[in-house]
C-alpha cells in the first residue's frame, strides 16, 4: 500500500506520452484528409465529365459576336421559349432548373427533351445552391444571366408565402451574389412582375414605368418588387447591368397549366363548370381584364433586352463604373376581359363553356392590368404584333395536339 499522501496515479496521468500524441495526431490528419479526399470525388463525380462536357457544348457560340447566356428556370414557359430563340440564332446556351412539382414536371421534362433534342443541355439543380452555381459559372464564363426560375402563381402565395420567399428573394440574392465575383461579370435580364402596380386604380388608365409600385396586393407580387429593390441595390454597389421586365400575363403554346386560360380550355373540352370572377368595386360588379401578351412577342421582348443591356463593370467583384439599370414594361398593350378570354376559346373550340360568375372577395386578384408599353418599344424595339384571337388559336392548336382530346393529363 502506498502511503496515504502519495498519489495513486502519476503526476501527470492524462497527458500521453510522445508515442501517444503522434498516433493521435496522424489519425486525425488521416481523418481529415479522407473526409475532404471524399467530398472531392464526390463533387467531381457529380460535376465533372459527362457533365462539363454537356455544358461546354451546350454553351458553344455558333455565330459571330455571339452571347453565351445562362437561363434559370429553363425548363419553364417562358425560359423554354427563350433558351430556344437563343440557341437557334447561334448563341451559347445553358440552363437550371429544379424540376419542382408546383405544376406537372412531366410537362417541364417534355420542354426538357425538346430542348435536349435542339442541344440545349438544362442542369437539374436549385439556384439557392452557390456552389451549383460556381461550378457553371466556372466552367463557363457567361456574358449575360437570363434569370426566369420564379414560384409564379397569385393565388398560391396566399397559403404558401415563404416558397416565394425562398424561390424570389434568396434565390435572387445567392445568383447576384455569384454574379458579383464573376470575371467577366455578366449582364443580368430578369422576371419581374405587371403585378407590381398592384390595387392601385387608374380610372383604366395604362401602367407606365413612372407609376408608383408600393401597392402590392399578393405575397407573389412583393416578392417581384423586392426583387427589384435588390437589382437595383447590387446595380449601384457591384456594377451589375441590370434589367428587370414587368411581364403581363403571358400565354400559349407550352404554357403554364395553373393559369386561367389553361384550366378554362379543359373544361369547356370536359364539359366542366368555368369560375370568371368579377370584381366588385362599389358593387358595380366589373369584369376583371388583362392585358394578355404572347409568347413570341415576350421572346423578342427577353431577346431585344439581352442584346442591348450593356456591360457589368464590376468583373472580379471590383465595380469600375456605373452599370446601366433598366425597367420595362412587357404587355401588348390593349386589356381584354375575362369572359372576352373565354368567348374566343369557344369559338376556337367550336363548344360552349358553361359559366359561373363570382365576386371576388379579396382575393388577392387585381382586377385591372392595362400596360403602357411605350419605353420599351423606344429602348429595345419592343412592338408586339400577335393580337388575343392569332394567339388563342395558336395554343388551342398545340393544346390539342399535345394533350389529344377527350382531355387526358396528369396535372391542370
Ligand atoms: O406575373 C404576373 O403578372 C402573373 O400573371 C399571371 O397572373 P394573372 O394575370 O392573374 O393570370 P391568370 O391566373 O391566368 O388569371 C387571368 C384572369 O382570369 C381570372 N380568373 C382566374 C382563374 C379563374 O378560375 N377564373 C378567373 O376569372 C383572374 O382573376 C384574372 O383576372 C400568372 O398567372 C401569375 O402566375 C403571374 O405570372
Amino acid at each position: 500500500m502506498p502511503p496515504l499522501d502519495e498519489p495513486l496515479l502519476p503526476s501527470t496521468p492524462c497527458k500521453p506520452t510522445p508515442r501517444w500524441r503522434m498516433f493521435f495526431i496522424s489519425a486525425l490528419v488521416l481523418v481529415a484528409f479522407t473526409a475532404s479526399y471524399m467530398t472531392f470525388v464526390h463533387s467531381s463525380q457529380r460535376y465533372s465529365n459527362p457533365w462539363t462536357n454537356s455544358i461546354r457544348s451546350s454553351a458553344h457560340i455558333h455565330r459571330d459576336n455571339g452571347i453565351s447566356v445562362l437561363v434559370t428556370g429553363a425548363a419553364g414557359f417562358i425560359g423554354s421559349h427563350v433558351s430556344l430563340a437563343l440557341k437557334n440564332r447561334g448563341d451559347g446556351v445553358v440552363g437550371v432548373d429544379n424540376f419542382n412539382n408546383y405544376y406537372s414536371p412531366s410537362l417541364k421534362r417534355t420542354r426538357q427533351s425538346l430542348l435536349d433534342f435542339h442541344g440545349v443541355y438544362i442542369v437539374d439543380g436549385d439556384i439557392n445552391d452557390y456552389r451549383l452555381l460556381s461550378m457553371l459559372f466556372n466552367t463557363v464564363p457567361f456574358t449575360h444571366v437570363m434569370h426566369l426560375a420564379a414560384q409564379v402563381g397569385v393565388q398560391y402565395a396566399i397559403d404558401n408565402p415563404y416558397v416565394y420567399v425562398h424561390n424570389n428573394i434568396a434565390s435572387f440574392i445567392t445568383l447576384l451574389e455569384r454574379c458579383k465575383v464573376s470575371n467577366p461579370q455578366p449582364a443580368v435580364v430578369w422576371a419581374s412582375s405587371g403585378s407590381v402596380y398592384g390595387i392601385q386604380n387608374k380610372n383604366n388608365n395604362p401602367f407606365s414605368e413612372m407609376d408608383r409600385v408600393d401597392l402590392p396586393s399578393t405575397i407573389y407580387a412583393s416578392t417581384k418588387r423586392t426583387g427589384e429593390e435588390i437589382a437595383r441595390t447590387y446595380n449601384r454597389l457591384h456594377g451589375l447591368s441590370i434589367t428587370a421586365l414587368r411581364f403581363f400575363t403571358v400565354y400559349g403554346p407550352w404554357g403554364r397549366p395553373d393559369m386561367a386560360y389553361f384550366s378554362f380550355i379543359k373544361n369547356i373540352l370536359t364539359g366542366e363548370p368555368i369560375t370568371m370572377y368579377r370584381a366588385n368595386r362599389a358593387k358595380n360588379h366589373l369584369h376583371l381584364a388583362r392585358d394578355f401578351v404572347y409568347i413570341d412577342d415576350i421572346v423578342k421582348g427577353c431577346v431585344a433586352s439581352l442584346d442591348t443591356s450593356g456591360k457589368s463593370t464590376g468583373s472580379g467583384g471590383s465595380k469600375n463604373g456605373s452599370a446601366p439599370y433598366r425597367v420595362f414594361n412587357l404587355g401588348n398593350g390593349s386589356p381584354v376581359t375575362v369572359p372576352e378570354l373565354v368567348t374566343v376559346l369557344e369559338d376556337n373550340l367550336k363548344m360552349k363553356a358553361t359559366k359561373d360568375v363570382m365576386d371576388m372577395c379579396g382575393n388577392g386578384d387585381d382586377s385591372f392590368a392595362y400596360v403602357n408599353i411605350s419605353l420599351a418599344e423606344k429602348e429595345i424595339g419592343f412592338k408586339p404584333t400577335t393580337d388575343l384571337q392569332t394567339g388563342l388559336k395558336e395554343f388551342v392548336k398545340w393544346y390539342l395536339w399535345y394533350y389529344g382530346k377527350p382531355f387526358d393529363c396528369d396535372r391542370t
